[in-house]
């Protein structure tokens, strides 16, 4: 699969396409599921809606399906059930228009080696009539990738930085990058989030980017999703999440009690030893720790620990 390819080849000639275009949301995924040999149901009925200008930081363990779920929503990868529309279309058959509308920093960049780095944009430029040359030429010259140097001899972090600064050239509708940062030094990862941000301030695009550097996804997504047992178990605000999500502890009894009466939604019970650990979610109010019952809020580290082992 040559994730470059499949995701540029647009026309100049495409049209935008009808009403549903305009007003479906970017992603909307329903009942995916996805297998490998000797490893079923990575993703296992899963549902996702991304709505227009929202970012969104990926979470998921190792081996989550991080990877797998971003592919199977750009339609690089098929599913066993289930489907994904992009902007209303059918990811799977995307038409000029809607190819057009997506931008893709894969994992590992997928460039041609032997070609120049002026050549890989002018050739990726033939392809996108909405390509800005004054934007590629502010983020080659901020992040300092020389243009006659050949790809295969960049070094991992410069060849990243191409990468995304190929997927932000056309002006996508809709960003989705994997790991994006994995080989940036710190003064990189930063201004790379500042233009994620500027690129959503200005235009509104939606962006959806896994990560495991959980102080990236502080800086700046302001929605977060995690991604465990091949769904997505929980996405909300940041503030949300540091306002509503507690973890409980106490007797199964008195946890009980505590979320029938504040109205909490049970995300992950953990039972042992005649004690309860819950992690519950207070849309309204939440309770306080008392004789019977300890309620803690949670760092983002914390809550991706509990949530996810
Ligand atoms: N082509 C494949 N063939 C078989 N198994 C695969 C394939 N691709 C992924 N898997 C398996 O599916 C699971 C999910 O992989 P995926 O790469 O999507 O996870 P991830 O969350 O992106 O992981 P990481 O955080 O390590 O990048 C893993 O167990 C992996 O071994």
């Amino acid at each position: 699969m040559n994730q470059t390819l499949t995701i540029g080849q647009g026309s100049a000639s495409a049209q935008v396409g009808g009403a549903d275009a305009l007003t479906a949301p970017p992603v909307r995924a329903s009942g995916l599921r996805v297998d490998f040999k000797g490893q079923p149901g990575v993703l296992s009925g899963l549902d996702w809606t991304l709505e227009p200008g929202q970012v969104v930081g990926l979470l998921g363990r190792n081996g989550a399906g991080k990877t797998t779920l971003l592919e199977t929503l750009l339609g690089l990868r098929e599913s066993q059930a289930g489907e994904v529309r992009l902007f209303g279309q059918p990811a799977m058959t995307p038409d000029d228009a809607l190819r057009e509308r997506l931008g893709y920093v894969p994992q590992h960049a997928a460039l041609f080696e032997d070609f120049s780095v002026g050549d890989l944009l002018r050739y990726f430029r033939s392809f996108y009539p909405r390509w800005n040359d004054a934007k590629v030429d502010g983020l080659m010259s901020r992040w300092e990738i020389p243009r006659d140097r050949t790809i295969g001899k960049l070094s991992q972090g410069q060849q990243q930085r191409l990468s995304i600064v190929r997927a932000l050239a056309h002006e996508p509708d809709l960003l989705v990058l994997d790991e994006p940062v994995a080989s940036l030094d710190p003064a990189g990862r930063r201004d790379f989030l500042r233009e994620l941000v500027d690129q959503v301030l200005d235009r509104g695009t939606t962006v959806v980017f896994s990560t495991h550097i959980l102080s990236d996804l502080e800086r700046v997504a302001f929605n977060i999703a995690f991604l465990h047992g091949g769904r997505i178990v929980l996405q909300a605000p940041q503030d949300a999440l540091a306002e509503e999500v507690r973890l409980l502890a106490g007797s199964a009894a008195a946890l009980d009690a505590a979320v029938t009466a504040h109205g909490g939604q049970v995300l992950r019970r953990r039972e042992a030893g005649g004690s309860s650990r819950w992690l519950v979610r207070f849309p309204d109010r939440q309770p306080a720790s008392d004789a019977t019952l300890r309620c803690e809020a949670l760092n983002l580290e914390d809550l991706f620990l509990e949530l996810t082992q």
